[in-house]
């Protein structure tokens, strides 16, 4: 029992906190030792079965994220960019393997998580999911197959709270399609297209983003050429593929030396 790694989920009210909970509770291999939510928000001080409706399980949520990591061997964080930087600090601290989910960060942001990634192993994807990391492989494979005839467009949909664009996600594929063909992706990437923009650039690697409903993640890369086109696409229908990942990222991490991860390291590809 006490052998298997002791978990906490930060942001455990949210549409992923909630779902990486259910996951670590229903798991074999690891045990929730915690739950972080931002200070103010009602669940705090809530026991967590509660919280989610259900029955208590003695485990009480709390805004004191050092007390919560200190008995923890890993922190799972599908938060806020602010949020994630605070709580890679802690996790450090803590010697806690941090598997960080969050989105939305900015190269300056990832920069601020190398101190953290001295003291402690990090794995952060902007997707968590095996077919999604298995998308990026075939992307850069095809990317270096087909010259710059092929437009490359990364189209992605979420659902209407999605708050950061283009998606982590469509950010690891842009990345993936621009290692492919050997150029830097800051350099081709063209997102945000309004108005008359001019016509598209040859070699440009574009970003369309759609909000709406309840879209968990779909993710397409389409390679345009004259008279042809292929598409390489993924569909999330249930945010457990995420979790599932995850909490796969914070067992993994548990041998591991300090420094930076991501998905493709945990999952052997
Ligand atoms: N890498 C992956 O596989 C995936 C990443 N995501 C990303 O995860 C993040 C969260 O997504 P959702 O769960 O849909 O959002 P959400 O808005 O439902 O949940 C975010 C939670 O973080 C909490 N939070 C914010 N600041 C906090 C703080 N300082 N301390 C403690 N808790 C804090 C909020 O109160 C909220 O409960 C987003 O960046 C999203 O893009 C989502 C799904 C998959
Ligand atoms: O916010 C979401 O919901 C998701 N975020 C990740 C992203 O930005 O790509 C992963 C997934 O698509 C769901």
């Amino acid at each position: 029992m006490t052998d298997r790694p002791g978990i906490v989920i930060t942001g455990g009210s949210g549409r992923m906190g909630q779902m990486l909970i259910r996951t670590v509770l229903e798991s074999d291999k690891a045990r929730l030792v915690g739950v972080v939510e931002r200070s103010g928000h009602t669940w705090v001080g809530q026991d967590i079965g509660v919280a989610m409706g259900g029955a208590a399980i003695g485990v009480n949520v709390t805004d004191d994220a050092l007390e919560a990591f200190s008995k923890a061997q890993a922190v799972i964080d599908f938060t806020a960019p602010e949020a994630t930087l605070e709580f890679a600090a802690l996790a450090a601290q803590a010697r806690a393997v941090h598997v960080i989910g969050t989105t939305g960060m900015s190269e300056a942001q990832i920069a601020q998580l190398e101190p953290a990634a001295r003291h402690a192993a990090i794995v952060r994807a902007g997707n968590m999911s095996l077919g999604v990391n298995l998308l990026v492989q075939l992307t850069k494979k095809v990317a270096a197959a087909l010259d710059e005839d092929f437009d490359i467009e990364v189209i992605e949909a979420h659902h209407h709270h999605k708050v950061d664009a283009p998606s982590g996600t469509a950010l690891m594929l842009g990345e993936a399609a621009a290692e492919g063909r050997g150029v830097t992706l800051s350099d081709v990437s063209d997102s945000g297209r309004d108005g008359i923009t001019g016509a598209r650039k040859r070699g440009d690697i574009g970003f369309s983003a759609i909000r709406g409903g309840d879209i968990v993640g779909e993710h397409d890369v389409l390679f345009a050429a004259a008279g042809e086109r292929i598409v390489l696409r993924h569909m999330a229908t249930d945010r457990a593929i995420f979790a599932r990942g995850a909490l796969k990222a914070a067992l993994w991490g548990q041998d591991k030396a300090p420094g930076q991860y991501d998905m493709v390291d945990v999952l052997g590809l």
